[in-house]
């Protein structure tokens, strides 16, 4: 899919996301001190009536018991995502994640070290130094973690926590989302190997940490023992098991048949020392109506959040998820684009006839009534290829949610031919994290946040669907002959989309030719 579109000048930002005035600086954390919790839960050996037994989705015990008990201001605390960009999958949201790891982590803003070939130098900056003082106030931003059951721990562009997945996390409690309290170090953009470690008793180390993690009261705060709900035992002889699978490189490699594996986290720290923003790029949650619910009552204060939000031409962004879940990942067994994309644009039409293609209508709605439609007739979860498409209905329900100032509307297409000043600036203009000339030259002498030099290839399932493949060459045809139909079915949300947001927020035939 070719784009033909013109180029950026230097700072040059779209019309509609220019702005004069920006929404309030956030500072400080998005602390969470914890929740009471029932007397019974302090005892060592738990004995749980029937209605307190809770599984969370990875099989872990969950429940009141397993929760944060409070924290005082001077402890340290779970700092929970404040900056989001929840919308929309296939609208380059990895690439943009990519970019803000590039710009916006402690190693960037903290000490402008640049990156060699795409990555920081090893121990760039010590998380000792990571506070307000030693950042000298910058607002940086730092993602959750995850870990493999092989050991390494990352930084993990989609929690799903808030909702739009398939295990149900957030009623699994906020235990599952921040995680037993471990080392800051962990959250560093390279998890370094000790000089003094060989690298087989790094990979041992790696693993048997998270046994401490898992069950020590110093990282869990709960009872000694008690293993953490972010935690699950991975099993050789339960290979497959849901939300805790096994990997056979622990046995060849370890000799281990069984390993407590520590999944997520996110940063904690005293809330009064750091100044920085925990993200979600979990694209599903803006047309989950109970994601969105989630996020705004869980949130310290809900006006301290920030939304970023990218689209691309619905038609574009329809096939590129297609071609990912039934071409290549076969999630989905329908290998018919036309049969898929049909039914889904009828059953959308069925699921409301009243408010279908009604933008007025859907205008007068009252929030509830609205909000109630759109838990009807939008999931919000994978392989929703249609209506993950019709953003503006997505976004009238968020905008009932949260204010508008609250946002930051971004076209894929326009993203992909921002230059790298201009987007870092309305980024950080945006978000309040910090960026000066500084770290934009060096961003550009890497390559970095500008799509057009980006020096990862992306993965593209569309592209790679152009190679001779009956199955590609199939569904390219069979997307040129729905195309009228998929163009009037988006037209009316489309343009209320442009209604919403901006006049020169919208798409045409150049942005979904298929050459
Ligand atoms: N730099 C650059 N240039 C051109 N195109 C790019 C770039 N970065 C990401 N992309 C395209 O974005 C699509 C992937 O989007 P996401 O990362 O949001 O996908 S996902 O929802 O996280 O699966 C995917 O689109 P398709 O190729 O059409 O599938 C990527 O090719």
């Amino acid at each position: 899919m070719s784009l033909r579109l013109r180029a950026l000048r230097e700072d040059e930002v779209p019309r509609y996301a220019a702005r004069h005035e920006w929404p309030p600086q956030v500072h400080g954390v998005n602390s969470y001190p914890g929740t009471p919790i029932p007397s019974m839960c302090e005892r060592p050996t738990l004995q749980l009536p029937r209605s307190e037994r809770q599984a969370a989705p990875n099989g872990a015990k969950t429940g009141r018991c397993f929760q944060l008990p409070p924290r005082a201001a001077t402890q340290t605390q779970p700092v929970l995502p404040t900056l989001f960009v929840p919308g929309f999958p296939k609208s380059a949201t990895t690439w943009l994640f990519e970019c803000m790891r590039a710009a916006f982590l402690p190693e960037r803003v903290c000490s402008a070290l640049p990156m060699r070939n795409g990555r920081f130098p090893k121990r760039a900056f010590a998380p000792q130094l990571w506070n307000r003082s030693s950042c000298r106030g910058r607002r940086y931003m730092l993602p959750g973690i995850a870990c493999a059951v092989t050991g390494p721990c990352g930084h993990r562009k989609e929690l799903f926590f808030y909702g739009s997945g398939f295990g149900k996390l957030f009623e699994a409690g906020a235990a599952m989302l921040h995680g037993p309290e471990v080392p800051l170090e962990l959250f560093q953009s390279r998890d370094a190997r000790p000089e003094n470690l060989t690298i087989f008793e790094w990979e041992a180390y790696r693993v048997k940490r998270f046994e401490s993690f898992c069950y020590r009261s110093n990282f869990t705060h709960l009872p000694d023992g008690r293993m953490h709900p972010s935690c699950c035992i991975a099993r050789a002889s339960q290979p497959r098991k849901f939300g805790c699978r096994w990997h056979e490189t622990v046995r060849i490699r370890l000799g281990l048949n069984e390993v407590t594996w520590f999944q997520t986290a996110m940063p904690w720290v005293v809330p009064s020392a750091y100044n920085f923003a925990s993200v979600d790029f979990t694209p599903n949650y803006l047309c989950s109506q109970s994601a969105l619910n989630n996020i705004f009552k869980s949130a310290r204060d809900p006006s301290e959040l920030r939304f970023i939000v990218l689209m691309r031409d619905p038609v574009m962004r329809a096939y590129s998820e297609w071609s990912m879940f039934s071409l290549h990942w076969r999630w989905d067994h329908q290998r018919s684009l036309m049969t898929k994309f049909s039914q889904k644009m009828r059953d959308f039409k069925d699921c409301n006839l009243t408010l279908y293609e009604k933008p007025e209508l859907l205008r007068s709605l009252p929030d509830r009534e609205l909000h109630r439609y759109i838990k009807k007739c939008f999931r919000g979860t994978a392989m929703e290829y249609i209506s993950n498409s019709i953003y503006s209905v997505c976004i009238m329900g968020a905008l009932r949610v949260f204010k508008r100032e609250q946002f930051l509307f971004l076209r894929f297409e326009d993203l992909m031919r921002m230059k790298a000043s201009a987007l870092v600036r309305l980024i950080a203009n945006f978000t309040g994290l910090y960026t000066d000339s500084t770290i934009i030259t060096q961003l550009r002498g890497e390559d970095a946040c500008e799509a057009r030099r980006a020096r990862r290839k992306p993965l593209s399932f569309t592209i790679s669907s152009k190679d001779n493949n009956s199955e590609a060459a199939l569904a390219r045809q069979e997307l040129t002959t729905l195309m009228p139909e998929l163009e009037s079915f988006f037209a009316p949300y489309n343009n209320m989309l442009a209604e919403l947001i901006h006049p020169a927020f919208n798409w045409g035939a150049d942005t979904h030719r298929l050459d």
